[in-house]
């Protein structure tokens, strides 16, 4: 059983959207640092909604999410970007500044550290210049530090995102869908890299999947949800084909 102190709770937690949507319905749940934990779900399960409460990109209508120990619900300013700062994101669709090199994109995750006029006219320091290096090599990507994102495979755009992020020293990554538009070569490339992260550096990983194949090759833990409640949870140990079969049973969707 896990004896970690979590890293983020979640306390009877709604999300109720402007327009009546549930998103989230009463989840209840611990992670433990270091944690690698898959979400699974049909499509409109409330997989993105649950990963960007965690860092309020989406406000929760009642309930509490506490991360370190601070519920963090009324953080504004200062305290928000510091929250932000700790906990980095990752997206299908990789958001990087197609046109920069892969350096200037990497540096672009260090921002939050500096005055706003320096990032405008490139000033990063040596000592960050030098980080970006090092996240590259993290990624098995430094050879492609000067090559515009827009040339390398998707595989590669995520893994440069990933560097971004790294840039942040984070304690977590949240990752929604981060190989939904990647073949099966890179996506392995990708999830290995966040793996890899997760146990050398003991980075707390959160990721939303569609494949039930991925979820059981790299997840500690596999969480299940359904019309935004959590109907599964279950360490990578007891997890069985069945069960998952019965999580996407509404509409006979499979990995
Ligand atoms: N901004 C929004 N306004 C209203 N409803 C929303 C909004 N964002 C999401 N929803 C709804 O909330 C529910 C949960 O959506 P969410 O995107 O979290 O699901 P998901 O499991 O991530 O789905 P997918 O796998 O398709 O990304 C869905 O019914 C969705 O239509």
């Amino acid at each position: 059983m896990e004896q970690a102190t979590p890293i983020i709770s979640f306390k009877g937690v709604n999300k109720v959207y402007n327009n009546g949507t549930v998103g989230l319905k009463d989840i209840s749940f611990d992670i433990p640092r270091g944690q690698f934990l898959v979400v699974v779900g049909l499509s409109g399960a409330g997989k993105s909604t649950l990963l960007r409460t965690i860092n309020r990109m989406h406000e929760i209508t009642s309930g509490e999410i506490t991360v370190e120990d601070e519920a963090i619900g009324d953080y504004k300013g200062k305290a928000l970007r510091l929250l932000r700062r700790k906990i980095g994101m990752i997206f299908q669709g990789f958001n990087l500044i197609n046109r920069s090199s892969v350096e200037k994109n990497v540096l672009s995750g260090r921002v939050s550290y500096y005055a706003t006029w320096k990032t405008i006219l490139g000033l990063f320091s040596k000592a960050d210049k030098e980080k970006a290096v090092h996240a590259l090599e993290r990624v098995n990507l430094v050879e492609k530090l000067y090559t515009r994102a827009d040339e390398l495979s998707g595989g590669q755009q995520q893994r440069v995102a990933i560097a971004r992020t790294l840039m942040q020293d984070p304690k977590i990554i949240l990752a929604d869908e981060p190989v939904a538009s990647l073949d099966p070569l890179t996506t392995k490339t990708v999830m290995d890299t966040l793996k890899r992260l997760n146990q050398e550096d003991g980075i707390t990983v959160i990721v939303n999947l569609h494949s039930v194949a991925l979820a059981r090759e790299y997840a500690d833990r596999i969480i299940g949800l359904r019309a935004g409640q959590l109907v599964y949870d279950q360490p990578i140990a007891k997890v069985t084909v069945d069960d998952l079969d019965q999580i996407y049973q509404a509409e006979g969707e499979k990995a």
